[in-house]
């Protein structure tokens, strides 16, 4: 017995989130946190010394820790968090505190009620200077008795949105002491005499958020899938409507609206999907440069990041509402699994940064790059922005018939990107010539800005979609899938077709075009919608779903599912004759008078 395997390695990061996720749901667990930012951030930012201490009682889960930045007052502006922790030579220690309401830490998941540590981002002082927002390894809780330690109030926020089954919690500190090696000291550091030596690059204390930002993709990939299948498999159950009148009513999946609302969200999934392998690569290979010592590729890994975390939340959030929408009146029950999804899905939105916030970070990125153009200087042999570099054709070709691998569409998403890039720029300079200083002239450029990251999105997750189908080698595969690309190509071009027709550069004899070969995907995608979505192999449990089972037995467990109400328990409410009962038993009595 002594060598029977366990059934799951706790140690193991892929088995403790496959074990959490199919005993736990989607909509997050005591351990969320501890799993998906904490150790990450004791992965990237504690020292040697540190990881050998914290890392394996982490992993063993000896203890939970979450993740305490945001405060009830900040939480977009990390240079302006509130709490602070002012470094003691004479005791070697920090004092941390909460100054004032505003300073509250407020949102952290599990905070409420899990987790006994906390990573806490607070305004570092040492030697009478502020050296900005670091992170702090603090115990919150007795370890034995759970209650919290001297000087920290802690507790639940109350319910929200969704995601309820996550005690996201507030806490605030009264001048609460914690050694100096609790601050995270891969990057920066105070010595025992207070000197703070400044981290190699001054963001990557911000890791964590970008390990999630990288995630999130893959995550709204998983829920536009989820939600689709859904949508799909019960389309293909209900029947309403004739198309050929007296040839019987029809599945409504059959109807080309209908197909027009599902298939483009599972497009947009795969394309997810994709791109979600191709950032979280992206985000390993940064993280192992770091540790090299190269910390180039930080400011592009920042970029395509919050891009791609900020428009495929934005997209997965419409998507969903349409799989619903597309599920009619059953999609508004809870049995439909759609209030679940897309109440966890939307909070992509916001958490990780809100998603403006995050587009005009990418934004920066795409400024500099606009500067470089000018400037008339050459790319820097960057996959995911040195076409913008380049000068693309003058007319958008989408309708030739010798498109190989979409070479003209991904020119058209290029082209657009690279005008709204270089027009944005070209206003911003401007603007300062008039007089507004450059901070002015964002703001009254920040809608352009945020279109410009939006249409450098669409270019990469479209080429990266192209690139990834092309190395497919299973023709049958490669077929299906090929559908569904040119359905997500055309579908994006008339997305984004107010902008390729703005300049002229595309016709409106090319916008039709791009519908005509909209309406063939669909058409062809049809037969194999249901076998697509029953490929991704989701289990039962995981959609949460009546509409979506995987045996179309709709009807039938949708009436056991409303008789499994409680509000079914008895035929009459227990109340009933206290209330709704004597209300009409009086108001037939006045009107017998
Ligand atoms: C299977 C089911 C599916 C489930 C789906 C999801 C899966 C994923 C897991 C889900 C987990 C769910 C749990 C959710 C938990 C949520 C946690 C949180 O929300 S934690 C809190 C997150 N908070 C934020 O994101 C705050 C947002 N704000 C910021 O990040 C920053 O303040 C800012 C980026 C807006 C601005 O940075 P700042 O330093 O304050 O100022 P500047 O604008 O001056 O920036 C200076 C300079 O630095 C660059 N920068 C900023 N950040 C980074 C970075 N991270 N890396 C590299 N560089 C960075 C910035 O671009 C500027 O560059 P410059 O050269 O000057 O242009
Ligand atoms: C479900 C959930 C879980 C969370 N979990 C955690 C957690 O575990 N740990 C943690 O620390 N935090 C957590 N958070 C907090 C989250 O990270 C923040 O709420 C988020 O970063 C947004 O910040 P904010 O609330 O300050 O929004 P605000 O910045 O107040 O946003 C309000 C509005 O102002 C706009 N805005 C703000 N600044 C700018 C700007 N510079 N330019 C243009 N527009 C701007 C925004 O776009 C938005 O429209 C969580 C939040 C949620 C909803």
């Amino acid at each position: 017995m002594e060598h029977a395997p366990k059934a799951i390695d706790v140690t193991n990061d892929v088995e403790m989130r496959t074990f959490n996720f199919f005993t736990m749901g989607i909509d997050g667990h005591p351990l969320g946190l501890h799993l998906d930012m904490a150790i990450p951030t004791i992965l990237n930012n504690a020292d040697e010394e540190q990881q050998k201490d914290w890392l394996p009682k982490a992993a063993n889960r000896e203890f939970i820790a979450t993740y305490a930045q945001t405060e009830m007052g900040h939480g977009t502006n990390l240079k302006k968090l509130e709490t602070t922790a002012t470094y003691d030579p004479k005791t070697q220690e920090f004092v941390l505190n909460s100054p004032t309401i505003t300073s509250t830490k407020w949102w952290p998941g599990n905070l409420g009620k899990s987790s006994n540590y906390a990573v806490v981002m607070a305004q570092l002082y040492t030697q009478g200077k502020c050296h900005g927002a670091h992170p702090f390894f603090v115990q919150l809780r007795d370890l034995n008795t759970h209650k919290p330690l001297k000087g920290i109030t802690v507790g639940d926020i109350g319910p929200k949105f969704g995601m309820n089954t996550v005690d996201n919690g507030f806490l605030q500190f009264d001048h609460v002491r914690t050694p100096r090696r609790s601050m995270f000291m891969k990057h920066a550091k105070v010595l025992p005499d207070g000197r703070y030596v400044p981290p190699v690059h001054d963001k990557l204390n911000y890791s964590a958020m970008v390990f999630i930002r990288a995630a999130i993709v893959s995550g709204m990939a998983y829920h536009l899938l989820v939600t689709s299948t859904i949508a799909v498999r019960y389309s293909a159950i209900r029947r309403q409507g004739e198309i050929t009148p007296g040839a019987g009513e029809v599945k409504v999946l059959d109807y080309q609206t209908q197909q027009h609302r599902i298939f483009p969200q599972l497009a947009r999934g795969l394309a997810f999907r994709l791109s979600g392998q191709y950032i979280m690569k992206l985000y390993t290979q940064t993280m192992d440069d770091i540790r090299n010592g190269d910390i180039s590729a930080v400011p592009d890994l920042h970029a395509l990041s919050c891009g791609l975390k900020a428009v495929t939340t934005h997209h997965a959030a419409l998507g969903l509402e349409q799989c619903r929408m597309a599920c009619g009146g059953h999609g508004y029950s809870q049995a439909s699994g759609f209030p679940l999804h897309y109440s966890v899905a939307v909070g992509a939105c916001t958490y990780e940064g809100e998603n403006m916030v995050m587009l005009l970070q990418t934004a920066r990125h795409l400024m500099k790059i606009a500067k470089a153009i000018r400037a008339g200087q050459s790319p820097k042999s960057n996959k995911i922005v040195d076409y913008l570099f380049h000068k693309g054709p003058p007319k958008c070709l989408i309708d030739q018939a010798y498109d190989t691998n979409y070479r003209n569409v991904l020119e058209s998403f290029e082209h657009l990107a690279r005008r709204q890039t270089l027009e944005v720029y070209d206003k911003l300079v401007q603007l300062q010539q008039q007089g507004r200083n450059y901070e002015q002239a964002w703001n009254d450029c920040a809608v352009e800005l945020c279109k410009a990251t939006r249409a450098h999105v669409r270019t990469f997750l479209a080429r990266t979609f192209v690139e990834e189908i092309d190395k497919i080698s299973d023709l049958s595969i490669k077929s299906v899938l090929q559908d569904l690309l040119q359905l997500y190509l055309y579908y994006e071009v008339t997305e984004c077709a107010t902008g390729l027709l703005e300049d002229g550069f595309m016709t409106g004899q090319q916008h039709k075009y791009a519908k005509k070969k909209i309406y063939e995907a669909l058409e062809k995608i049809r037969p194999n919608a249901v076998s697509i979505v029953d490929s991704f192999d989701f289990q039962d449990r995981e959609l949460h779903s009546v509409l979506g089972r995987r045996d179309g037995n709709v009807y039938e467990n949708l009436l056991k599912w409303a008789q499994s109400s409680p509000l079914n328990k008895t035929d009459v409410l227990p109340f009933h004759h206290k209330y709704l009962g004597k209300m009409m038993e009086e108001a037939r009595q006045r009107s017998k008078i």
